[in-house]
């Protein structure tokens, strides 16, 4: 992008439809609020100038801690209206006098498109839809450098009926010319510009389409850009267990720490695991730099070393993870042991409870697996242990840090 993008999040909105006392914008989800995702996918993408996030009163405190504790270095706070439509005009009231200083809004054509190379491009987008990635936001900032505005779309997935007053049918709608408005939809400055001046107050209160200010006060007929389904807006309680499932498949990163070519086999064997539940796995020879707010997995594994040096080796590594500024992650460490006696198992255990315990301050969650095999039943157990690996990574359940996991083929 070689125009200046800058974003508007209206997150005003209480979560009536949740159902939930705190609005969904801020429920947690796999440790973390669902705001958190949402700015992250903007943080991210160094063609993003700033994001306005409009906010209601009694959420700002909560919203300025959450900027410090993710860091995230773009965002900045308006307030929240009473309507979606008041919360995007005080984003673009600030852009206008504390950003864009001076650009009022250039003179706009029959069509509303403005033809300048140089004008700026905002991106619109709700707070509760948090896996918009860089390919749509490009895709819909694009467009609306070219058409003047630009929004997501998904094509309708039931029959829209037309209803009277009293639930009888009136008609049903043509589904194939139909389609559903989501976010991100991206404008041209001056097009969101004019659009909130113009503005009526009944609008203002009533309307939730932006593209639709659009098209009413400036003539601009938006380009339509086809999303991916995972744009969808987190609504009803359920959506929120979806989101939770999606954000373990697209904002979870593995590594697998080969440093040891006998353990080849056995990494082969999880990342085809991991791979069937839809992660992102890399096998890699070295601790990677955590990666900013996606959930990381290093997995180590170590072959029938001596007691200490296994021990040594999992400590050494949680250090390495939770030192990495902005590590938020977990560790697995798979060690094939010699002997499975209790007084061996007795020191994986307090293992497994001294890296729970070192991980906890960083949000580090650490499982500890070990196995044992017969020559025989090798293939099989190495296959159960990666089952079992890759099933505690793919679920990231808390509660399951700090456990021993123990897989033995021995009678
Ligand atoms: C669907 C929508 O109108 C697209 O612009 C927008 O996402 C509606 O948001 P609301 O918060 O449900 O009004």
């Amino acid at each position: 992008m070689n125009s200046k993008t800058f974003a508007i999040l209206p997150a005003g909105g209480c979560g009536q439809r949740t159902g939930l006392d705190i609005p969904k914008q801020y429920c947690d989800v796999l440790g973390r609020p669902l705001i958190v995702y949402t700015l992250e996918s903007f943080q991210r993408l160094s063609w993003i100038e700033k994001i306005l996030v409009a906010v209601s009163p009694e959420w700002e405190g909560h919203m300025t801690e959450l900027i410090q504790r993710y860091k995230f270095t773009k965002v900045g706070l308006v307030n929240g209206g009473t309507s979606r439509h008041r919360s995007i005009q005080n984003g673009v009231r600030h852009l206008q006098d504390h950003i864009l200083k001076g650009l009022g809004g250039a003179h706009l054509r029959e069509n509303g498109k403005v033809s300048s190379e140089e004008e700026p491009v905002v991106i619109v987008h709700d707070a509760v839809r948090p896996f918009a990635d860089e390919d749509i936001l490009r895709k819909v900032a694009l467009a609306a450098k070219e058409h003047g505005a630009s929004g997501s779309v998904l094509p309708m997935v039931s029959t829209i009926l037309e209803s009277d007053p009293h639930d009888v049918l009136v008609q049903s709608l043509v589904r194939s010319t139909l389609r559903e408005s989501h976010t991100p939809q991206a404008f041209q400055w001056s097009v969101l510009h004019h659009a909130y001046q113009k503005i009526s107050e009944h609008d203002l209160d009533h309307g939730t389409e932006v593209l639709d200010l659009a098209l009413k006060y400036t003539g601009c007929r938006a380009k339509l850009v086809e999303a991916p389904d995972y744009v969808w807006k987190v609504t009803y309680r359920k959506d929120l267990v979806a989101a939770e499932s999606l954000a373990k498949v697209l904002w979870s990163e593995v590594y697998l720490i080969n440093s040891d070519p006998l353990s080849s086999k056995v990494f082969n064997n999880l990342a085809s695991c991991l791979a069937s539940r839809n992660l992102k796995v890399s096998v890699v020879p070295t601790m990677p730099d955590a990666v900013r707010y996606v959930h990381t997995t290093v997995v180590l594994h170590s072959i029938k070393p001596a007691q200490e040096e296994a021990t040594m080796k999992c400590e050494e590594s949680l250090d390495a993870l939770v030192s990495k500024p902005d590590c938020d992650g977990l560790l697995a460490c798979m060690c094939h042991l010699q002997d499975d006696s209790d007084r061996t198992l007795g020191t994986y255990r307090r293992l497994a409870k001294r890296l729970d315990a070192r991980g906890k301050d960083k949000r580090v969650l650490a499982f500890l697996v070990v196995y044992t095999t017969t020559q025989e039943k090798e293939q099989q157990t190495l296959s159960r242990v990666c089952e079992m690996t890759a099933t505690l990574i793919f679920d990231r359940n808390p509660l399951m840090s700090g456990q021993l996991f123990v897989v033995s083929d021995r009678d």
